[in-house]
């Protein structure tokens, strides 16, 4: 038996979906749900896998910082972060590829959970991101057994 946690944490972001081909190709910005879904082998002395209050300060502190009202791009989209830049103040992250829902939860699950959770006895397996109500995307670690991070995606539209 495993026992699994969610925090959830909303930001709100820019972003634009390079070579998209079509609206979303265009800067624009969402009310992001993340989901952040974690595991122990033990519980604590009061019977907690975590504090959730430690993971919002967690998960929250990294996106008030590094997401929370800035502009999220893909590395090869040069002309969109030339174009982020000229604003002054200015916020922006850069990825390693296009910020879908997809990507944001992997590079969440992948990069951002690792570095979090390093100190602690608690490791994410699951990290769910809806760009709107009706859509999300979602990296799961494969199976769990072994704290791998390598990140399997979905996404799924509800009507
Ligand atoms: N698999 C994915 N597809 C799309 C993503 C994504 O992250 N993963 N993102 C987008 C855009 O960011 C877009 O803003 C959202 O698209 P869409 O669902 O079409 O937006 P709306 O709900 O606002 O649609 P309306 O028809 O305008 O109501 C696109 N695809």
């Amino acid at each position: 038996m495993s026992l699994v946690i969610m925090r959830r944490i909303k930001f709100c972001a820019g972003h634009r979906l390079y070579k998209h081909g079509g609206k979303c190709e265009f800067f624009h910005g969402h009310n992001y749900v993340a989901d952040f879904y974690v595991t122990a082998d033990e519980v604590d002395s009061v019977g907690r896998v975590i504090d959730f209050a430690d993971l919002k300060a967690k998960f929250k502190g990294w996106l008030d910082e590094n997401w929370d009202h800035g502009f999220i791009l893909s590395e090869q989209d040069e002309n969109g972060i030339n174009a982020i830049k000229q604003v002054v103040p200015c916020k922006y992250f850069v990825m390693p590829y296009n910020p879908t829902a997809e990507s944001m939860a992997r590079y969440l699950l992948d990069y951002v959970c690792p570095e979090l959770l390093g100190d602690s006895n608690v490791r994410a397996v699951k990290v769910v991101v809806w760009e709107t109500e009706e859509a999300f995307a979602e990296a799961r670690v494969a199976g769990d057994v072994d704290g791998s991070t390598t990140a399997s995606l979905s996404s799924v539209t509800v009507d």
